[in-house]
């Protein structure tokens, strides 16, 4: 079975350490999530792990065929339209009427209009440009696929429509998907496994399996589950929040 595997991983920025002896692994058609404060190290963690970074200390094993990346901040090419940035991935692989087809469908499911498509990146929201980030690194079908905070800029309805296509492709292509989120509540709605990351340096202090499967979790399950996390003292720590009498 494929899987991505992390082993005593550290990493430094010069001469400050930013992650500190990280492991895991993440199986094939599972979600992990990574949450922590900001500045912990999240983005170097994805960055390492999808080899847009070398790994110096330690030891990241991708056996998985295929991967993909959205960031939060999406990185479109600006010269190119909406469509032809979806289509980039398959570019040399597909004929060109069959790839137009295939990133139409797929924009339009992510809630993008048809004349959105022919739109340069500047002339699209943030919104719009997260979707054709996601688009981008959903339409090669990867095995894995990495996401840093790819739904910041939606608003509520599609993050909820986004997040069960994730939840889709997990269970129907065995996809598997290391995320980054600030937000407790969409780490408890996804991820098989949470993992707990706190700051200065990021170092994983605590693991939370969910055995509930995903398709079980409605709004009462995440906020019950959501209010227990807050309840952890550990989580009230690491995230620095003040409980007032
Ligand atoms: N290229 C770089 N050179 C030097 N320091 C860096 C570089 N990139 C990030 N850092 C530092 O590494 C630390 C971790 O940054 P990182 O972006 O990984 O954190 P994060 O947990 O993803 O933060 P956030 O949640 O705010 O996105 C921060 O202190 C940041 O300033």
């Amino acid at each position: 079975m494929a899987q991505l595997k992390v082993s005593e991983l550290s990493f430094y920025y010069g001469f400050t350490q930013i992650l500190k002896n990280l492991d895991f692994v993440l199986d094939e058609g599972k979600i992990i999530s990574i949450v922590g404060p900001s500045g912990g190290g999240k983005t170097t963690l994805l960055k390492l792990c999808a080899n847009l970074l070398d790994v110096v200390e330690g030891e990241v094993i991708n056996s998985f065929n295929s991967s993909a990346f959205a960031f939060q901040d999406p990185r479109l090419l600006p010269w190119k339209s909406a469509l032809e940035n979806i289509m980039m991935p398959l570019h040399v692989k597909m004929k060109e009427r069959e790839l137009k087809e295939k990133a139409t469908a797929l924009a339009l499911k992510f809630g993008l209009e048809r004349n959105d498509l022919v739109k340069y990146p500047k002339d699209l929201s943030g919104g719009m440009r997260q979707r054709v980030s996601f688009a981008r690194a959903l339409i090669g079908e990867p095995k894995l696929l990495f996401l840093d905070e790819p739904f910041s800029a939606l608003d509520i309805g599609l993050k909820k429509e986004l997040q069960s296509f994730v939840l889709e492709a997990c269970e129907q292509q065995k996809m598997s998907v290391l995320f980054i989120t600030h937000d407790l509540m969409e780490a408890i709605k996804l991820s098989d496994t949470i993992l707990l990351l706190k700051s200065d340096p990021g170092e994983i202090v605590a693991r939370y399996e969910i055995e509930t499967p995903q398709k079980e979790r409605d709004d009462a399950f995440v906020f019950e589950q959501t209010k227990a996390f807050l309840d952890d003292a550990l989580i009230r720590e690491i995230f620095e929040i003040k409980v007032s009498a």
